[in-house]
């Protein structure tokens, strides 16, 4: 039975604790507790919740970029278990993470603002592809990157450009074709609109819920926005401290606020609307 729901669901956890291991005279820090949720195929579910609540962590450790070397310290997994694409997380090694990796984008936190700087428009968004195969075919790919560019709404005259060159909202967009571009059937976004001016924050919302309804991909939106959230998202997940405080439709969890978080939440996001 549990076979059947983690394949059909693109994300299923169960309670999911998530640490970070101790290092120099910090201790072990869990951020994420006994998180249990599942992301239906082409669902948008919003991760809200304020700084320091597990958002990023979650990201992290589902988009499995948790398993990649880096210069951070990784979170891992100590309870529970998370199955992406049927694909239990726990332990799982590097060779797994990135076959799996394949299908996932993801769009970072201020990733428009942290595109390479001497790359064109173009570069960057045929670079995932060029990672994955270094000899694809150049002319196929140009047709790819086009398309893309063509799709996140950005004239074609920006491919020889550079990201110094763009708007904030421009290169959100070159950021955004760059976690679609391998047309991923699961997308974990890191607050998209963070980083890009107020006054095109909207548009970006837009363009991002218009990408889902035409590719019908899967969703993870992080952010501390409830407009976002509302603009984007079938359903929210509420976290406090690492705890899963509320989960449903914006007006379910809002309606009937189980946690004095979500309380609070709730009327400031109708005092504002
Ligand atoms: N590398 C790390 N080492 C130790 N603790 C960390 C590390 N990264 C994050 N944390 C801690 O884990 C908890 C969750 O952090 P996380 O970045 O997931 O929160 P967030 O909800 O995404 O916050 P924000 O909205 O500010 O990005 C926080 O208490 C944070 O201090």
């Amino acid at each position: 039975m549990a076979g059947t729901v983690a394949h059909r669901f693109p994300i299923v956890t169960s309670d999911l604790t998530i640490e970070y291991p101790p290092h120099g005279a910090s201790p072990a820090h869990v951020a994420v507790r006994g998180l249990t949720l599942r992301v239906a195929p082409g669902e948008v579910l919003g991760l809200l919740g304020e700084s320091g609540s597990g958002k990023s962590t979650i990201a992290r450790v589902l988009s499995t970029l948790s398993v990649e070397p880096g210069p951070d310290l990784r979170p891992v997994i100590t309870g529970g278990d998370a199955l992406v694409f049927g694909v239990p997380l726990r332990g799982l090694s590097r060779r797994k993470a990135a076959k799996l990796g394949f299908n996932i984008g993801f769009l970072a936190q201020d990733a428009g603002s942290t595109l390479e700087s001497t790359s064109t428009v173009a570069e960057l968004v045929a670079e995932p592809i060029l990672l994955r195969d270094r000899h694809f075919d150049r002319r196929e790919l140009e047709g790819l990157v086009v398309t893309m560019i063509d799709a996140v709404r950005l004239p074609l005259s920006i491919l020889g450009r550079y990201p110094y060159e763009l708007s904030s909202g421009q290169r959100q967009r070159v950021a955004l074709a760059r976690a679609l571009i391998l047309e991923p059937t699961l997308l974990i976004a890191d607050e998209p609109t963070a980083g890009v001016d107020v006054t095109v924050r909207a548009a970006i919302t837009e363009l991002f819920a218009e990408l889902q309804r035409e590719r019908a991909f899967t969703a993870l939106v992080i952010s501390h926005d409830v407009a976002v959230l509302r603009a984007v998202a079938d359903r929210i997940a509420i976290l406090y401290q690492g705890v899963l405080v509320g989960l449903g439709t914006i007006d379910e969890v809002f309606d009937d606020p189980s946690h004095p978080y979500v309380a609070r939440l709730a009327e400031s996001f109708h005092d504002a609307h």
